[in-house]
């Protein structure tokens, strides 16, 4: 045992691959950004007014995943802190999750904390935090600019009084007391469309938009971070450009490229290989999409979860059309009771799931038939399963029938 566990210790401490893993962290802020040098000028030049003690406009930033949102907002409002100190202003910030910080109580205790005010885990009303967070404000002076990353998050869950109340704190305050200004990020293009026209207004003082990186782009941002994060010779060009290559194919996701990277680099280490090689990569793409795949699907709904089911029960790894699909969908719900949801939600649904790369749904035409749409499994049939059988009631379904036979046939007798 011990002998086991030495080697194990040796490879990880005398790694040929890696010198320092932790520069390919998601959580890590690398000293240079490449190609986000309009997005620091941007959000810079709105944050800058801090430095003067005026109130900078709210900021709203959106773009895909993986576009440095996060990255570029800690970056400016790390150098705006350090300068601000230099200049003797007040200025500071509370960085929130709202993923993570899922309700309005926890946001609130967060901004409370970043200017010194403790509030209890629980006990509180939302109200009384809010009430204790005004006076605290109204008692100092110089700027706070309170970040609110993955917005949609909570406004989805809890709706936008939230936000609503946070962008009017300033008329709260006497004069003279803390300038607050918020910035809200999210990758959902579409959570501007929910939220109340004055909130939607007074967030959007200013917009910054990111966008996705091309596979150029990421190859620099991997070189850059690759640079410190590897012994020198463990990777090469051709490992950096397929793992951009392979990234920039989905939407240029720099957090996707760097995991890529990351992954591969510890599939090199345990195989004790001298350096990482481009099949290492193609083994950590696979790796990650199986992980992507189980994640997506353990935490959908459930109703589109027996929509997948359905899939796998009337199509296997072939096709199956609208309606057998949604003929199949009713049974399942049927049988483990749950009422079903109209044939128009589950249309919705096949598109949410087309979308997450989970499902592929195709129109083709059946001639003097019309139309309808070819569904198939787009993702590891075996991963989809494994998650949907985290649910007693769903393994219960999976296991009560053999699937039926391929339906590829379908397909050339579409003409598709
Ligand atoms: N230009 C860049 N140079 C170096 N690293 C970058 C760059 N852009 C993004 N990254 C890195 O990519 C990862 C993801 O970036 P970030 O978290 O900022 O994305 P995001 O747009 O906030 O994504 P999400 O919407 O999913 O939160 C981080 O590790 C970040 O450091």
């Amino acid at each position: 045992m011990e002998d086991i566990l030495d080697e194990i210790f040796e490879r990880v401490v005398e790694s040929r691959i890696f010198r320092n893993r932790d520069i390919l962290s998601p959580d890590y802020i690398p000293e240079k950004l490449p190609h986000r040098e309009n997005e620091i000028r941007k959000v810079g030049s709105v944050l800058a007014q801090a430095l003067k003690n005026s109130r900078p406009n709210n900021l709203f930033i959106y773009g895909l995943t993986g576009t440095g949102k996060t990255a570029v907002t800690l970056y400016v409002l790390r150098r705006l802190e350090a300068k601000a100190r230099q200049l003797g202003v007040d200025v500071r910030y509370a960085y929130v999750n709202t993923r993570q910080r899922d309700t309005p109580y926890k946001v609130l205790a967060d901004i409370a904390s970043s200017i010194g005010l403790r509030v209890p885990f629980t006990g509180l009303s939302t109200a009384e935090v809010y009430t204790r967070l005004v006076r605290a404000l109204s008692r100092r002076s110089g700027v706070l600019i309170v970040v609110l990353d993955e917005v949609d998050w909570l406004v989805r869950r809890k709706g936008d009084d939230i936000l609503y109340k946070l962008t009017r704190i300033g008329y709260e305050l006497p004069a003279g007391s803390t300038k607050v200004s918020i910035v809200g990020i999210t990758n959902d293009v579409k959570f501007v469309e929910m939220l109340d026209a004055r909130v939607r207004s007074s967030l959007g003082e200013e917009e910054v938009v990111f966008p996705p990186y091309n596979a150029e782009q990421l190859r620099d941002i991997l070189w850059e971070r690759a640079r410190e994060a590897f012994q020198p010779g463990a990777v090469d060009e051709a490992v950096i450009s397929y793992c951009a290559a392979l990234a920039a194919r989905e939407h240029g996701d720099a957090r996707r490229a760097l995991d890529l990277l990351r992954v591969a680099g510890e599939m090199a280490e345990r195989e004790n290989a001298p350096r990482v090689t481009v099949e290492h990569v193609k083994k950590a793409w696979m790796q990650l999409e199986r992980d992507r795949v189980y994640e997506v699907v353990s935490t959908l709904p459930l109703h589109a979860r027996l929509v997948l089911l359905a899939v796998i029960k009337a199509a296997g790894t072939g096709y199956t059309t609208t309606g057998e699909l949604y003929t199949v969908y009713r049974e399942l719900a049927s049988r483990i009771g749950v009422e079903s949801v109209t044939q128009r939600r589950i249309s919705d649904i096949i598109n949410e799931l087309d979308m997450l790369g989970i499902l592929s749904a195709r129109v083709v035409s059946r001639g003097r038939y019309g139309k309808t749409r070819m569904i198939s499994l787009a993702a590891d049939p075996g991963t989809i399963i494994e998650a949907l059988a985290r649910d007693t009631r769903l393994r219960q379904l999976l296991e009560d029938a053999p699937l039926p036979p391929k339906r590829e046939q379908l397909i050339g007798s579409a003409g598709a």
